[in-house]
């Protein structure tokens, strides 16, 4: 599990091993990691550090700091190195250290943006030090101003420890804020670089140990990874049986939307279920049966009667609403799935179904629901705006409101659950973002929940696994597995670099689901 802090648990793990160190030793190894993946970046582009501009751009904290030291070990190393001096302080040392080895500092009698403007154009590399974890609200100026510049640049900008203007805590991003192609970030990961707006501006993530491990309390956010999703995800023994694997009945589709019913049976088919029990009006059902032939269907007779799904059979799970409609039907079938006692998954329209009557959450057993921004915004009368500028804060209150486990959508999808860490997906790319995708999440998540997963965990693996079939159904690669573009930065978020990629439909994500869990 990647595991991410607050600023406050970080910097409270900070003072505690500060403690029991020489001083200066943290910033010395923030800046010898930080120094040394510049250079890399710079040899990578350049053939070698000699000889290359180098701007820090430095706020009055010690993020600061950390950038001129890291310049005059850059500068050590035969770099031209100029700092931008943008607060009303400076860290002392670091300034010394900078001009001890022939770095040089903006003048402060000429306005600094007139002097920045030139020479984040010309520089090879840009080092974001304005703010760190100190940074609090919208940046000001003179940094606002800077940060934006740095868009302008032609080199690479690389930020430290968090771009500023991006709130390490939460990912939210208030105003200007740094885009930086890589962040070099210390002791351990901040929420900010994983959930975006803020993990956008970030690029990839470099971690580099400070020895904070030890100090680190549990963790707020926590993103797992291939090993922790290989390892939840259910795999039938030698005694198995499809209904010991787990029955997941999908209530979903009506004779006006039935595409989401064959989109959520065929995630929950592909993603391992023993069984899928499709239960819905009889146009859904006759193409369930037509593209899915393994599914077991039943036609509702009687919607507005007595138990709608009395003729179903046992299942281990249910997922209730794509296509499903909202009407006076609908609303039937809802109340009857939610009567169950078994894991309830509500998606798509059994979302607004439970926004007009809250009371339909009133049930013995877990529930999932799997919002995007606007279901939520329903959901919690907030503006979807508002939910995708703070998606953490938001996640997190539905799950509180709600009394239910809550997966938020999006460009990044969040998974929390009260008292737990919310889970952030690392897996997926944008080309997701295409009708029906959703329908086989939920279909997929499902099949988890019937496999006898908690809620946590079947939407969280579930995540991971969707994004993971969408990258491989994205470069139409069924072994796409080495390329490092898409899994191997350490954020895990890499774009496709040197990969084509093309356009995806959802059931390409379902077929694709079987190459994405043998490479888990
Ligand atoms: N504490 C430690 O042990 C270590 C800290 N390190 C570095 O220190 C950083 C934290 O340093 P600081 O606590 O000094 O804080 P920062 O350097 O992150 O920022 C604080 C300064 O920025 C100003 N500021 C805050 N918000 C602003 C805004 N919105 N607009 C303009 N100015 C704003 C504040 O007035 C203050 O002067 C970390 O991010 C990391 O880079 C590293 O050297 C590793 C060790
Ligand atoms: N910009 C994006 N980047 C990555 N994934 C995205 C993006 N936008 C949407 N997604 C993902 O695509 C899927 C869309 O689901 P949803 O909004 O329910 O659409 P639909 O109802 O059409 O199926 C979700 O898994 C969501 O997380
Ligand atoms: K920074």
């Amino acid at each position: 599990m990647r595991t991410a802090y607050t600023s406050d648990q970080i910097r409270a793990a900070e003072l505690a091993l500060m403690a029991k160190l020489p001083e200066g030793t943290l910033m010395g190894r923030a800046a010898a990691g930080l120094a040394a993946v510049c250079a890399g970046l710079l040899t990578g582009v350049r053939g070698r550090v000699y000889g290359s501009h180098v701007v820090l751009l430095v706020g009055s904290g010690d993020n600061g700091g950390d950038a001129l030291y890291a310049g005059a070990r850059l500068a050590r190393r035969g770099a031209r190195v100029v700092a931008v001096l943008a607060g009303s302080r400076v860290h002392e040392g670091g300034l010394a250290a900078l001009r001890a080895v022939g770095g040089r500092a903006t003048d402060l009698r000429v306005p600094i943006l007139e002097q920045a403007r030139e020479l984040i154009g010309d520089a090879d590399l840009v080092v974001d030090g304005l703010v760190g974890i100190g940074g609090s609200g919208a940046l000001r100026e003179p940094y606002a101003t800077l940060a934006g510049l740095t868009a302008q640049a032609s080199g690479l900008v690389v930020a430290v420890d968090v771009p500023s203007g991006v709130d390490a805590s939460t990912g939210e991003v208030d105003g200007a804020a740094v885009r930086a192609q890589a962040t070099v970030t210390f002791g351990a990961y901040k929420n900010g670089l994983l959930i975006d707006p803020g993990a956008r501006f970030a690029g990839a993530v470099e971690f580099v140990d400070i020895g904070l491990g030890p100090y680190l309390p549990d963790p707020d956010v926590a993103a797992p990874t291939d090993e922790d999703v290989a390892d939840l995800l259910p795999r039938p023994g030698a005694e198995s049986d499809k209904y010991r694997r787990g029955v997941v009945g999908i209530a979903a589709g009506s004779d006006r939307y039935t595409g989401a019913a064959v989109l959520a049976v065929g995630g929950a088919v592909r993603a391992g279920a023993g069984m899928v029990r499709f239960v819905s009006s009889a146009e859904p059902v006759r193409l369930v049966r037509a593209r899915w032939p393994e599914a077991v269907t039943t036609i509702i007779a009687d919607p507005l009667g007595a138990d709608p799904i009395e003729e179903v059979g046992r299942v281990q799970a249910w997922v209730l609403g794509p296509g499903l409609g909202t009407g006076a039907e609908a609303h039937a079938v809802a109340r009857a799935v939610l009567s169950a006692q078994v894991p309830v998954l509500v998606d798509a329209d059994g979302l607004t179904l439970i926004a007009r009557d809250r009371g339909l959450l009133r049930r013995d057993g877990p529930t999932l629901i799997t919002p995007h921004a606007g279901e939520l915004s329903r959901l919690l009368g907030v503006p979807r705006e508002r939910i995708e500028a703070r998606r953490l804060e938001h996640v997190r209150r539905a799950a509180a409101e709600l009394g239910v486990t809550v997966l938020l959508k999006g460009s990044t999808t969040l998974v929390a659950e009260e008292d737990r860490p919310v889970r952030v997906n690392t897996t997926g790319t944008p080309w997701l973002a295409t009708g029906g995708t959703g329908d086989v999440l939920a279909g997929i998540a499902g099949a988890l929940l019937a496999g006898g997963l908690s809620c946590y965990d079947a939407a969280s693996g579930a995540a991971y696994v969707h994004g993971l079939a969408a990258r491989l159904a994205v470069r139409g690669d069924p072994a796409g597995r080495g390329d490092p573009a898409g899994r191997g930065d350490p954020a895990g978020r890499g774009d496709a670099a040197g990969r084509a990629e093309a356009p995806i439909a959802a059931l390409d994500v379902a077929q694709a689901l079987p190459e994405a869990l043998r490479a888990l």
